[in-house]
């Protein structure tokens, strides 16, 4: 059994499973609120997938009809953290909205664990809700009601029991860190804290899918962090599937297993985090990467020139790129080994995204050794170019 197939284990062994319709249903059982894909034991083994078939949407619009999204395929694997990135307008929260049919496909199906969206009734609807959570960017909490009653709310508009609302509360409050918060307003609480509540609220029928449009984009960095932290967090223990819109390059990086690029309505591209990150095949995701590359330091950039200096001592500055692909780590001793002389690290680093070593490093070193093409051939870096001549002293 693998990590995350353990981690699908049921809700119940965390918390208390909702008991919808007032006369506490079991989980699991068929009928009221029971959330479909469950087998006879109540375990979801594949609850939380999402299916993309040639999904298409187009908008009215006064000004004539708007292509949001064209020929989406593609699939959400059960228990994954899943990013979807692109510019604005390039089609996120569309497609976002078509999971919990908040927008429907002009063409095409979008399938819930096989289920297709576009045959559920009202009441099927209702249950769809359930089991697709939502997280906003201004978290949208009722101000005029306190944590405890913004996270009941959907319970009680469910008719279940106030003894089953207050062991259900207590018990989310108690995962999302807000225990004592629970007579506080919204208006006394941090952003952080709020997303939190938010998060609660969003769990409060044990979705298998939680979805969250730009839900750090309103925090500041450390409580970004400590929101990932939980929605990861949350991943890991309950096993639901997260799907996420952000602008943040970082937090695809930080927590997603799978990235979607969209482009104009289109897949430009769609893959691990370490693949799509490491090797970006799409302009789109190249311009999207962009704020994670360290440009040039000033100093660096100043002195670096198009050939070496007449007259004078130069180095040639070499940029060496790990793109995570085939395991591949910067071995110092061999770099300089192969480069011969003297060698100086200037400027870069290495991320490690999902385990793949990730960035570059720039080099300087002896004039007259092996070129950059030569030390991708020694299997030294996946991609290396020469940058400039700088004086030995830099
Ligand atoms: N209700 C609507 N009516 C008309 N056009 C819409 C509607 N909703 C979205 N659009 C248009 O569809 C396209 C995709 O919008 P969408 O909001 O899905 O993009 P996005 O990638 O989420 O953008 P952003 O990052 O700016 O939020 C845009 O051109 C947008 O103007």
């Amino acid at each position: 059994m693998t990590a995350k197939q353990w981690a699908l284990a049921p809700w119940s062994w965390f918390l208390p499973a909702p008991p919808h319709g007032g006369q506490g249903t079991p989980p699991g059982a068929a009928g009221a609120g029971a959330p479909s894909g469950r087998d006879a034991c109540g375990h979801r083994p594949t609850a939380g997938t999402v299916r993309f078939e040639q999904v298409g949407k187009t908008y009215p619009s006064s000004a004539g009809p708007v292509r949001a999204l064209s020929g989406i395929s593609l699939d959400i694997p059960a228990g994954s953290i899943f990013g979807i990135i692109g510019r604005s307008g390039a089609g996120k929260s569309s497609l976002l909205r078509t999971i919990n049919r908040l927008e429907q496909p002009s063409e095409g199906r979008v399938l819930v664990d096989g289920q297709d969206l576009a045959t559920l009734d009202e009441q099927g609807l209702v249950l769809l809700r359930r089991r697709v959570g939502m997280i906003f960017q201004h978290f949208n909490l009722l101000s005029s009601k306190t944590v405890f009653d913004n996270v009941a709310l959907p319970l009680r508009v469910a008719g279940v029991r106030p003894d089953h609302v207050r062991a259900r509360v207590a018990a989310l409050l108690d995962l999302v860190g807000l225990r004592g918060k629970a007579d506080t307003y919204p208006g006394r609480l941090s952003g952080g804290q709020k997303q939190r509540v938010g998060i609660a609220r969003a769990l409060v029928h044990a979705p298998e899918i939680l979805l969250c449009d730009e839900a750090t984009s309103a925090l500041d960095p450390q409580t970004t962090q400590s929101i990932l932290a939980l929605l990861r967090d949350i991943n890991r223990r309950l096993g639901l599937t997260v799907v996420l819109i952000t602008h943040e390059m970082g937090v695809i990086r930080e927590i997603c297993d799978e990235v979607l690029v969209l482009e104009k309505g289109r897949i430009a591209e769609a893959g691990a985090v370490w693949q799509v990150f490491g090797s970006p095949a799409h302009d789109a995701t190249r311009a999207l990467l962009r704020p994670l590359e360290h440009g040039l330091p000033g100093d660096l950039q100043e002195r670096l020139s198009a050939h070496p200096v007449p007259g004078g001592a130069s180095r040639r500055v070499l940029e060496l790129h790990y793109s995570g692909a085939g395991g591949l780590e910067p071995d110092l001793a061999r770099i300089a080994a192969a480069l011969g002389g003297t060698v100086r690290l200037l400027h870069g680093g290495v991320d490690r995204i999902q385990g793949h070593s990730h960035g570059r490093l720039l080099l300087a070193a002896d004039l007259g050794g092996p070129d950059a093409a030569a030390l991708a051939a020694l299997n030294l870096c996946h991609h290396a170019r020469e940058l400039g001549y700088v004086p030995d002293h830099a």
